[in-house]
């Protein structure tokens, strides 16, 4: 079948929307192109760079007409690599899409529920208090950076945006010193090499600072010239860990871990708890604005000391031990067993007893809670981003809690769990979207559901 545009061609057009990734939509014939770095409303000349069946793809060549809500960019590697998809977006624009994102989703699967206008972020850049940061040779040099977008070509970076710069400048001190002592970078086309990927975490009040350097091989040559090097130039450095991924795999970590320095875990505080984070365990990247949304959740569950709640999803505890303060009893199930034992250890160094956490699926956890009779007044759950699973949703059909608490992080699976939801039942008066991730599109949203 003919597209009415070819490879190659160039084409002037105006761009008519902003899709899920941040791309600028504009239709040639009804045909749909997504076009790098144009914004809604833009008059541009667009130079085709693909043309499947059903849509194309193009970047632009000249500018004739620019929109109000672009802003001049620092560094276009941010949106080559998909650090910063949104950069050239204001910030008021930023916030604007990610309400209209949940409107649509919302729209489209006939769901009548007011979307809030979308609470802004304290900190817009340098926020995230964690790093996955890909190690590769380029000629032969040893660099981290980021992938190119849509690709596993490593772009060389040495500020990232949107990282804590102490994060940023962590990265540095371990990749000269894993370039001093030569240690090879992994080679994906081959499964070749030793290190791969370098993390790190930093505690946003405590300023503790973990290291995880991520390998293919059980051991990495020159461990203790490398810990030695990383602790004489870190003094915030509390945790080194190695972690094994010998695997060809998109995955970043392993299953095996050994630290090789300090403690197994970071500590950092959210709203007045400590919390101990593992390198495997889920922990929140924008640490001001986790406690604005877990404010949210608490205030949105409208505890009185009386209730018992099931967190599901918990990860480390941080919701569920917020939330034991309020209510009679917190029961917390989470998949990863580190982070399972990290929630325990949480509550205990908090001196929180009302609450007790299951290792294990939430979907079949719930079944089985249900069958022992317990019943929850209040239902929290902060899936991942595929969602909550259908045998979860039909536990919560038996189970019936009057109020449930949904922190999303993914707009598309919130819909599609409402709309399910509300077969029990359940229905929700308005959405309020919380920006977590500044300058990228990703959408997370508090909702509260009750039943009829
Ligand atoms: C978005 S995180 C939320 C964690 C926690 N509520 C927080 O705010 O830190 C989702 C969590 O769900 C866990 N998870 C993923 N699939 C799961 C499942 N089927 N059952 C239970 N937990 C699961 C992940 O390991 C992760 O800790």
């Amino acid at each position: 079948m003919q597209t009415p545009v070819k490879k190659n061609q160039e084409v002037r057009v105006t761009v008519s929307d902003l899709s899920y990734e941040g791309m600028g939509v504009a239709k040639v014939d009804g045909y749909p192109l997504f076009v790098d770095n144009a914004l809604p409303g833009e008059e541009v000349l667009i130079h085709v760079t693909k043309a499947n069946k059903n849509y194309g793809f193009a970047f632009v060549k000249q500018f004739f007409q620019e929109s109000p809500d672009r802003v001049a960019v620092s560094n276009r590697v941010y949106a080559q690599t998909g650090i910063a998809p949104l950069q050239h977006l204001a910030y008021p624009a930023q916030l604007k899409f990610k309400h209209n994102q949940i409107e649509q989703l919302f729209k489209k699967s006939h769901l009548d529920i007011k979307v809030l206008p979308t609470l802004a972020a304290p900190l817009q850049t340098g926020y995230r208090n964690k790093a996955q940061i890909p190690v590769r040779e380029i000629n032969g040099q040893l660099e981290t950076g980021f992938y190119r977008r849509r690709s596993h070509t490593l772009i060389p970076i040495e500020d990232y945006y949107i990282q804590d710069p102490a994060i940023d400048h962590t990265v540095l001190v371990v990749r000269d010193l894993l370039r001093q002592y030569h240690v090879p970078a992994y080679d994906e086309a081959h499964n070749t090499g030793v290190i791969r990927h370098v993390m790190v975490r930093r505690g946003y009040y405590t300023h503790q600072t973990m290291v995880v350097l991520i390998t293919r091989t059980r051991d990495l040559p020159h461990a203790d010239e490398i810990v030695a090097g990383i602790r004489a130039a870190l003094p915030e450095v509390s945790s080194i860990v190695l972690n094994v991924n010998p695997d060809a795999t998109n995955v970043i970590l392993g299953r095996r871990s050994r630290t090789l320095y300090g403690n197994d875990y970071l500590e950092d505080e959210l709203l007045g708890s400590t919390f101990r984070i593992s390198a495997t365990s889920f922990y929140q990247v924008n640490p001001r604005q986790t406690e604005n949304l877990y404010r949210l959740a608490v205030d949105a569950a409208g505890l009185t000391g009386k209730e018992t709640v099931i967190d599901a999803y918990s990860g480390i505890g941080t919701i569920s031990l917020t939330m034991a303060r309020h209510a009679k009893h917190v029961y917390g199930v989470e998949v990863v067993p580190a982070a399972v034992a990290d929630a325990r250890v949480n509550a205990q160094i908090n001196g929180i007893d009302n609450v007790t956490f299951e290792l294990g699926k939430a979907e079949d956890v719930m079944q089985t809670w249900r069958e022992h009779g317990l019943d929850a007044d209040v239902l929290m759950v902060d899936p991942p981003r595929k969602g909550l699973a259908s045998e979860f949703i039909d536990a919560v059909g038996v189970m019936l809690p009057a109020k449930v608490v949904y922190v999303s992080c993914n707009p598309a699976t919130l819909a599609r769990d409402i709309a399910r939801l509300q077969d029990f039942g359940y229905h929700a008066e308005e959405t309020q979207p919380v920006d977590m991730f500044p300058q990228t599109t990703h959408v997370e949203s508090v909702t509260v559901l009750t039943r009829n």
